[in-house]
């Protein structure tokens, strides 16, 4: 099977002035279709490095990443973007709903940002239905977020992410907002979507007991993977 994500001496210096900070170091690693792969590492270990650099939200110093078979640095920037709205969907640690519009508006917006230049097309209404009843969402679509619990603005960013079949969810420490009860209802549905839709999900996290979910952890520590541990699943 090939690798969905396929990440080969991956680096970053990050430089202002005559001051350098190294942030990754020689990072390579393969995520296969329908994985559920954690990140974890201590504050500074480069997890969002690495989550930028395989969102394609910033460049890597050397090093490749190749997503879905497309290495990042055949792209120019405009063709990088398309490929990062096709292609990812990304779940973030403080929701990012837009405010003025309610849940159904903000999935439906990513729907249509997915296919900007492309011919009309429709919403796909069953994945719709079946991702808002997964996410216990469906009876709260009119609602805007400020009317919403933290969990609920999550559930919806998590439908968001996923409307658009993205080959990859990129989800970063998508329960540091969130209380244990509404936490575990988020990580729930990450691996259910991994299961039951088969979608590749790679989330970044401090807490080492919401890794254990994941099917593999890949810990990070200075800028490198230190150990890859199986999770439970
Ligand atoms: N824009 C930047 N300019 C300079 N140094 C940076 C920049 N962004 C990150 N760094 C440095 O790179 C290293 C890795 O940072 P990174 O944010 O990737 O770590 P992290 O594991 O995500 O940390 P946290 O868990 O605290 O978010 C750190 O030493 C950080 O200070």
């Amino acid at each position: 099977m090939a690798p969905i994500i396929l990440a080969q001496d991956l680096s970053k210096t990050y430089r202002s002035g005559k001051l350098a900070v190294t942030a990754l170091r020689k990072v390579s690693f393969a995520i296969d279709p329908g994985e559920f792969v954690a990140i974890v590492g201590p504050s500074g270990s480069g997890k969002s490095t690495l989550f930028y650099i395989l969102g394609g939200l910033t460049h890597a110093t050397s090093g490749s990443v190749c997503i879905d078979g497309v290495d990042f640095a055949t792209l120019d920037d405009a063709e990088r973007t398309k490929m990062r709205r096709a292609k990812i969907g990304f779940v973030f640690q403080r929701f990012n709903l837009l405010p003025t519009l309610s849940a159904m508006g903000n999935i439906e917006i990513a729907h249509d940002i997915a296919n900007l230049g492309s011919p009309k097309k429709e919403i796909d209404r069953p994945l719709l239905d079946q991702l808002t009843h997964m996410l216990s969402i469906d009876g709260r679509l009119d609602h805007r977020p400020n009317e919403l619990s933290g969990g609920e603005q999550q559930r919806v960013a998590i439908a968001r992410a996923l409307i658009t079949r993205p080959a990859i969810v990129l989800a970063d420490e998508p329960t540091g907002n969130l209380d244990t009860k509404n936490s575990d209802a988020v990580l729930g549905m990450l691996r259910k979507s991994s299961r039951d839709l088969k979608q590749t999900v790679l989330m970044i996290t401090h807490n080492l007991e919401a890794a254990q979910i994941a099917d593999r952890i890949l810990h990070m520590r200075d800028g490198e993977i230190t150990q890859i541990e199986k999770g439970r699943g």
